[in-house]
């Protein structure tokens, strides 16, 4: 699939789901580029005369719903949210995710925890049997990284997973900042990962992890983009 056919099947899923956007809700705005193409149609509906507040999952976000005009609020003050509308770097066939490419993940999962509905917008090939393809993104507060990382990697290899590669995010030359000063290790598991409750409390669990980017029993819709069409999964 070349760019421009993603980019396209990425715009298709978030025309399905801008439609679940009704007047006067309160709405999580996701980070990524699919949410991207979420905002700029939200956008447009708001110059229509769509009045909502969102509330945004980054800076990046913030700045974009801005400059088209969305209203924004703060979680503190919305809370819970009507919707909230997000990509996902991978989902399986219960609606688990992984999330963080983008670096957003600690804000993304406050506020999608905060919806009464968390939409989830994906082109097909994201749609896993198991998740782990795509390295699962670990947010670590800086202060004794490279030691939280080794605790990390013990928590994996006890249950079971081998030496699972634990990659320190990067933006050039610089370690990669999140917008709450914290560092990413990308874990390279593999398409392997199978009790993903047990990983994610585990992973939890360690000093110094801020959050992960497993994200269990919260998404409520996703909808899968493919050239052939769009399918909308609910959980069950
Ligand atoms: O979790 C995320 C950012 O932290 C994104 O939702 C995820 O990386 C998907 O991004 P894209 O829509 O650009 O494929």
């Amino acid at each position: 699939m070349s760019t421009n056919d993603i980019d396209h099947l990425k715009h298709e899923a978030a025309a399905r789901a801008v439609e679940y956007v009704q007047n006067g809700m309160k709405v999580g705005l996701g980070s990524g580029s699919t949410s991207e193409a979420f905002i700029n149609l939200l956008g447009a509906r708001v110059r229509g005369g769509l009045d909502i507040i969102g509330v945004p999952t980054s800076e990046r976000t913030a700045q974009l719903a801005r400059s088209l005009g969305i209203a924004l609020g703060n979680l503190n003050d919305l809370a819970p949210l009507d919707l909230d509308v997000d990509g996902a770097d991978e989902s399986d066939h219960n609606l688990d995710l992984i999330k963080g490419g983008g670096g957003a993940l600690l804000r993304e999962k406050i506020v999608a925890a905060s919806a009464k509905k968390m939409i989830v917008m994906i082109h097909g090939p994201k749609l896993v049997e198991k998740m782990g393809a795509f390295p699962l993104p670990i947010e670590v507060l800086e202060f004794g990284h490279a030691e939280t990382a080794r605790r990390i990697s013990a928590v994996i290899k006890s249950l079971g997973y081998g030496d699972v590669p634990l990659v320190l995010r990067k933006k050039g030359d610089a370690v990669y900042k999140t917008d709450s000063n914290n560092v990413i290790y990308d874990a390279a598991f593999g398409p392997v990962i199978s009790e993903t409750a047990k990983l994610a409390n585990a992973l939890s669990c360690v000093p110094g992890v801020v959050e992960h980017g497993l994200y269990i029993g919260i998404a409520t819709t996703l909808i899968v983009a493919r050239p052939e069409g769009i399918e909308v999964i609910e959980r069950s």
